[in-house]
């Protein structure tokens, strides 16, 4: 059996029952550990307080090995019990499709066990989760690759009057470019993990280069950090505003908010932004 356990997004007590009962009695787990991270999970003792708290080794699943090596994971799972650990849920965000049809063609029982994602830990500030419309991503802009395709889908959702929900790039296990010009060992970049404000910064820049005043400087927003985690910081203001604000470690979100219910606001005000944010 091939288990695809959400943990939440807070800590490693997040789990559900259900999803602890399955890595109890799983031979092997894997943790995936490339699109997003528990708040603990910066900490260098993070991986060994899982481990601690559900019994067993776990191994970094990065995305070379999934993308490589799941058939590894999936034929271990043809005569044994193996979990796959996905922070937030196995189908939040990031769908873990692709392990699944190949498992499935394989013959191998797979079992899902859900969580909260940051998909709808996000309703937390009052904007209704049915008033969202399609969720974009912001990757990191370089000199050369500045992708704005997520610009064309805010506007249809402003034309709408929905909320957007932007997830912010996370840079982990990049190989650096010396180590790929050079061939041999692989040498890795640093993680890096997109801030609200940078987000804000790229958004600007892209509404200038376009000019279709999808948004601007004054769209009120709501900025999130460490979701789910006792320090979860939420501030809603202008783009202007939450530029400045230090919202502290990842991970970040951003909301653009869309046309709002009085319920909408009067739940928005709890978090409104003030000058010493
Ligand atoms: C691919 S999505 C997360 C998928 C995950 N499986 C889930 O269900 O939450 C990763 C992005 O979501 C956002 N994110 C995830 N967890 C977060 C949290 N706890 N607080 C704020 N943003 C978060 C960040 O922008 C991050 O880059």
């Amino acid at each position: 059996m091939l288990y695809i356990i959400g943990l939440g997004l807070g800590d490693e007590k997040d789990i559900t029952l259900r999803g602890l009962e399955a890595v109890k009695k799983s031979q092997k787990v894997y943790m995936e550990a490339y699109t997003s991270l528990l708040s603990f999970g910066l900490s260098a003792d993070g991986l060994s307080n899982l481990e601690k708290f559900y019994g067993k080794p776990i191994i970094l699943a990065d995305r070379e090995m999934v993308e490589e090596k799941a058939g590894d994971m999936i034929d271990e799972a043809i005569d044994n019990d193996v979990a796959f650990l996905v922070v937030g849920d196995p189908f939040g965000a990031t769908t873990h499709s692709d392990l699944v049809v190949r498992a499935k063609t394989l013959g191998v029982k797979v079992e899902v066990v859900h969580n909260a994602s940051v998909m709808n830990a996000v309703g937390i500030c009052g904007l209704q989760l049915y008033h969202y419309g399609e969720t974009v991503s912001i990757p990191f802009f370089t000199e050369t690759w500045r992708p704005d395709s997520f610009y064309e889908k805010i506007k249809k959702n402003r034309s709408l009057g929905l909320h957007t929900l932007c997830l912010l790039d996370i840079r982990v296990k990049e190989p650096t470019f010396e180590s790929l010009c050079r061939g041999g060992k692989k040498q890795y970049e640093p993680p890096r993990y997109m801030s609200v404000n940078t987000a804000i910064e790229q958004l600007l820049e892209v509404e200038q280069k376009h000019g279709d005043s999808v948004y601007g400087e004054d769209t009120q927003c709501v900025g999130f950090a460490r979701l789910g985690s006792e320090d979860q910081t939420i501030v809603a203001g202008t783009m202007k505003q939450l530029e400045s604000v230090d919202f502290g470690a990842p991970l970040h979100c951003l909301v653009i908010v869309g046309e709002t219910h009085p319920v909408e606001e009067e739940m928005l005000e709890f978090y409104k932004y003030k000058s010493g944010n």
